[in-house]
């Protein structure tokens, strides 16, 4: 049952969407400090029993991947666990996107977690943040479509625990096919490139999205 069809309606869709953001918070931290923790050995065995415990309160109801989360709604681009964006996934930093005219803006700061070289991000998270960026850049153009190619050129590594700044634009529509760019830079030198990136995206055929995204569609549209 999503918020469309639950009978206690958008106030009950709203406290769950309140309690997953809540407990997105909580995991990222959780996550975090994990990373940085020096604890002595007795207090992580006993941090591993309360998360096992949280894990078996969680365990209880689960979905699996032919079901979208009861809390998202597509239609509205709700993804709560997107796993770049969403406010509910304890992976995303999470990178907060707005749109200024015809440039996408990321912001987001990384922490220990995503650590690869001492003291900088792993070069696969900022590949990783760059797709979901030009990929909002490319669906704020009106032309959504799926990642067929990325080329990421690392130009400097990007420090942990600074506030980044990203942007992306759309540069070419070419049929299906749609070019965007973007870059990371530090908030505090935003005109400084630490990573480029150029994607390749492309729109679906009606066959292409039947065949990827059918079983999905249908499960949600029978939910609701
Ligand atoms: C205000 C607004 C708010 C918006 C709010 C929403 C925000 C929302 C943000 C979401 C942001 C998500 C950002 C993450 C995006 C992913 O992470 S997507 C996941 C990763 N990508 C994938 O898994 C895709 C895997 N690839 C595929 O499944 C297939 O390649 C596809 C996409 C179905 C296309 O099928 P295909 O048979 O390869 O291609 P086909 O249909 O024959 O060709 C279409 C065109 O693409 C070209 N093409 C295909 N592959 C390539 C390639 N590798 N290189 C170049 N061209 C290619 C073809 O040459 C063809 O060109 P034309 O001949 O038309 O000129």
């Amino acid at each position: 049952m999503n918020g469309r069809t639950d009978p206690a309606g958008p106030a009950r869709l709203r406290r769950r969407r309140r309690a997953v953001s809540d407990l997105g918070d909580a995991l990222r931290a959780l996550v975090e400090l994990a990373t940085a923790t020096e604890a002595p050995a007795d207090d992580l065995e006993r941090a591993t029993e309360s998360v096992r415990a949280a894990a078996a309160l969680l365990g209880g109801r689960v979905r699996d991947r032919s079901s979208l989360p009861s809390t998202d709604d597509l239609l509205d681009g709700v993804r709560m666990y997107n796993p770049v964006t969403g406010s509910g996934s304890a992976l995303a930093p999470p990178l907060h996107i707005e749109q200024a005219g015809d440039l996408t803006i990321g912001t987001c700061t990384l922490g220990l977690a995503f650590e690869g070289p001492p003291s900088y991000a792993h070069g696969g998270m900022s590949a990783l943040l760059l797709d979901q960026l030009l990929g909002y850049a490319v669906s704020a153009s009106g032309h959504p479509g799926m990642t067929v190619r990325l080329d990421t050129s690392y130009r400097a590594p990007v420090p942990l625990q600074t506030p980044l700044r990203l942007t992306a634009r759309v540069t070419a529509i070419d049929g299906r096919r749609v070019t965007a760019s973007g870059a990371i830079a530090t908030a505090a030198e935003p005109d400084t490139v630490l990573v480029a990136a150029t994607g390749t995206f492309v729109a679906l055929s009606a066959d292409q999205a039947r065949r990827l995204f059918g079983a999905v569609w249908d499960s949600g549209s029978r939910a609701g």
